[in-house]
């Protein structure tokens, strides 16, 4: 059987907590079947990929590199997160591109790909995880690799109108030619992706069996939604029903309602309008007033980026506002957390909580959605209200979805949640755990995993055309 060699920038590194759900949900892919995971340290050092670190863990054997400040900078402050990260999350207001971040995400995309292609064995099947690192397949390819590569993108694909916005585009997103498969969470993901290839790039789809293009470039892109290891969060909140932290959660809010959210601190999870929507419930809804508490676990992240520290801000500045308009001495109604949780703790808060409050404004899937819902007590299960926006409500669709701009929707929601019938919840909750059970980490690990090893024969495919420039 061929191995598996994963490559993404962040890698959960045994004995971590980490609070991403890429890491999250590699994890979970790996652990059963284990392979190579390869990735950046977490750690800043004189010189990026001086070093490998090599740790073993079970059957996932990992390799990291550090990097060095100026590379972390360009490559992963700047042109990951400070250009890319808005655009794919329809932010272009808050894109701030430089071409020396650009030459430092080429740069140290350069640097895995040298040092992954010494790691490579002739039979692995390598798969390569989000906009980080979109070129790394060209450049493998330019190094004479020749291996099955698949790429999987986290985040939203925006519209072609919005992508071409970004200087020298081509240049990026061209390269995704070099994959065997390219996944993504949705179909408008997909149909981003195919619009951006054939109107921009002059590729050329066909349907049924594989074609050739001239160039010899062929890739073909599929819709393969994220999911958690369903199983694992079921048994996860079962056993932290006795567990201290929960006990003393539950002790604290006493017979009060909890709604609880929990996303990095980031401007794409919609954490102002969410803090306002909850303001809006408890101005329309007197009778909430001291009844409900929004507990809102918020892990810093990404803090070098400007527009990070100011949400940071923000938010400090809305909870004290909110609280100080409606707290009482003995209730507060917002409980902001800005540290993260290991996800035994998070299961247990997950199932005290009557409400699962998931409202980015953009989000390529958003796991905690999912986590929310598998760690129910199916005898009495609370209720996900979902931002549309969110790629899990493609399939959550038996959630409240919002639109989270929407204060007034976001409000009624949750006074519905609050409200709703034993009988609704049981339903709506089954509806959501049989897709969560059909459709899990492993499931989805599989089904990508098959796609790219063995070519389906009838799926569209997209080949391009045009010759492709080298990064
Ligand atoms: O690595 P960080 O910069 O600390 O950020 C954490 C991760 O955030 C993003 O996660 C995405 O992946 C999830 C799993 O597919 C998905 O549910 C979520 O909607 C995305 O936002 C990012 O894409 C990852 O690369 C980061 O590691
Ligand atoms: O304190 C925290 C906060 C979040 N998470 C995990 O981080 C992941 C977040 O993934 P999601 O897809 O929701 O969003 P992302 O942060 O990747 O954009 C989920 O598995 C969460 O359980 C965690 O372990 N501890």
């Amino acid at each position: 059987m061929s191995r598996l060699v994963v490559i993404s920038n962040r890698v959960a590194l045994p004995k971590q907590t980490q609070t991403g759900g890429l890491a999250s949900a590699m994890n979970a892919a790996l652990q059963e079947m284990g392979g190579l995971w390869f990735g950046w340290s977490g750690n800043i050092a004189a010189e990026t990929g001086k070093e490998l670190h090599e740790v073993e863990d079970g059957h996932i054997a990992y390799a990291t590199i550090d990097m060095s400040k100026a590379d972390h900078d360009d490559y992963y402050s700047g042109f990951a997160n400070r250009a890319l990260w808005p655009l794919f999350h329809y932010r272009a207001d808050l894109v701030d591109y430089r071409r020396d971040h650009l030459e430092g995400y080429l740069r140290v995309n350069r640097i895995f790909a040298k040092r992954v292609a010494k790691l490579l064995k002739k039979d692995d099947v390598v798969w390569v995880h989000d906009y980080h690192l979109i070129p790394l397949a060209a450049m493998l390819r330019e190094l004479g690799v020749e291996n099955r590569i698949g790429f999987f993108l986290h985040t939203p694909l925006p519209a072609a109108g919005l992508l071409i916005t970004l200087p020298r585009h081509r240049e990026l997103l061209e390269p995704l030619a070099s994959y065997d498969l390219v996944g993504l969470h949705t179909q408008r993901d997909l149909r981003a992706l195919e619009d951006y290839f054939l109107h921009e790039l002059g590729a050329a789809m066909r349907t049924g069996g594989r074609i050739r293009a001239a160039n010899g470039r062929i890739f073909r892109a599929g819709v393969f939604p994220i999911s958690i290891d369903t199983a694992e969060a079921v048994e996860l909140a079962h056993r932290a029903e006795d567990s201290g932290a929960v006990g003393k959660l539950k002790a604290s809010i006493d017979d009060r309602a909890l709604i609880i959210g929990v996303d990095r601190l980031d401007y794409s999870k919609g954490l102002p309008e969410r803090f306002d929507g909850f303001a809006r419930l408890l101005r329309d809804h007197k009778d909430l007033r001291g009844r409900v508490s929004l507990l809102q676990i918020a892990p810093p992240s990404r803090s070098d980026v400007p527009e990070y520290r100011s949400l940071r801000r923000e938010l400090e500045r809305s909870a004290g506002h909110i609280n100080g308009q409606y707290a009482e001495p003995d209730w507060v109604p917002i409980r902001y957390v800005n540290k993260s949780f290991g996800h035994k703790v998070l299961a247990g808060y997950f199932r005290v909580a009557k409400v699962g409050l998931v409202t980015p404004l953009r989000d390529g899937m958003n796991l905690v959605a999912k986590e929310y819902v598998a760690c129910q007590d199916p005898q009495d299960p609370g209720v996900l209200v979902l931002s549309r926006f969110a790629g899990a409500a493609q399939e959550l669709d038996a959630a409240l979805l919002v639109n989270p701009s929407d204060l007034d929707e976001v409000s009624e929601a949750l006074k519905r949640a609050l409200e709703m019938p034993l009988k609704e919840r049981r339903m709506r909750w089954q509806s959501m755990m049989d897709v969560l059970e059909r459709n899990d980490i492993t499931y989805w690990r599989n089904n990508f995993l098959h796609a790219l090893m063995e070519p389906p024969k009838v799926k569209p495919e997209i080949y391009v055309q045009t010759p492709m420039t080298a990064p």
